[in-house]
């Protein structure tokens, strides 16, 4: 799809939150053919490691695996922890360029996720370090086994869930961080890899 229809696409699309923040769902903004082959490249390229976090005093190390890269070696808290980011590899700047222009913003980081099947997944929280820009963009582009993404409200319990597409881009900006959490449920129906990159705007 070229970026002129991804433009006459984005105008017309709805927010998928009903108040107290924007989130946009661009279903395809790389075709199958482009999405797999970045799938591969991705599973190959990137600096996959397991993440470490620490819950009630223990350290606990996740199945689902993480990579991080950034514009300098920039440090980032996430779940307690600091990691320094890798510095960019082609597959991954060439993606960036394609969602900067599908999302009409800039990104200086980006955080990588790899749920190897549906055992895995990500809990309720909010992307609201203070490492990044306050009601900034992320984008979060799927890539492989397509899975539910669920949104709550913070103060009412509200949900709303929609399913993310191999090629996908979730574009979530405004008070978003601020009055939702979000997850990735597990599930029993999906048993092969989704990696999922998540750009950021880190100050
Ligand atoms: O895998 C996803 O779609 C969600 C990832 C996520 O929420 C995060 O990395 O903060
Ligand atoms: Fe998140």
């Amino acid at each position: 799809m070229s970026h002129d229809d991804l433009y006459a696409q984005q105008e017309r699309l709805p927010n998928r939150l009903p108040q107290d923040g924007e989130a946009y769902y661009l279903e395809r903004v790389l075709d199958v053919g482009s999405a797999s082959e970045a799938l591969a490249r991705c599973l190959e390229e990137l600096d996959w490691e397991h993440e470490r976090v620490t819950m009630f005093g223990r350290e606990i190390v996740t199945r689902r695996k993480i990579a991080w890269y950034a514009d300098a070696a920039m440090p980032y808290a996430y779940s307690g922890k600091t990691r320094v980011a890798s510095p960019w590899v082609d597959c991954l700047l060439a993606l960036k360029a394609h969602v900067e222009k599908a999302s009409k913003t800039t990104f200086n980081a980006c955080l990588c996720n790899l749920y190897h099947s549906g055992e895995e997944g990500m809990g309720w929280h909010s992307d609201d370090e203070k490492t990044l820009v306050p009601d900034g963009v992320i984008a979060s582009l799927t890539l492989g086994d397509a899975r539910r993404f669920s949104f709550k409200h913070k103060a009412s319990g509200e949900r709303v869930s929609l399913e993310l597409a191999h090629g996908s881009l979730l574009i979530m900006q405004g008070e978003t961080q601020t009055h939702w959490l979000h997850a990735l449920p597990k599930t029993r129906k999906s048993r092969s890899a989704r990696v999922n990159l998540t750009f950021r705007q880190m100050r």
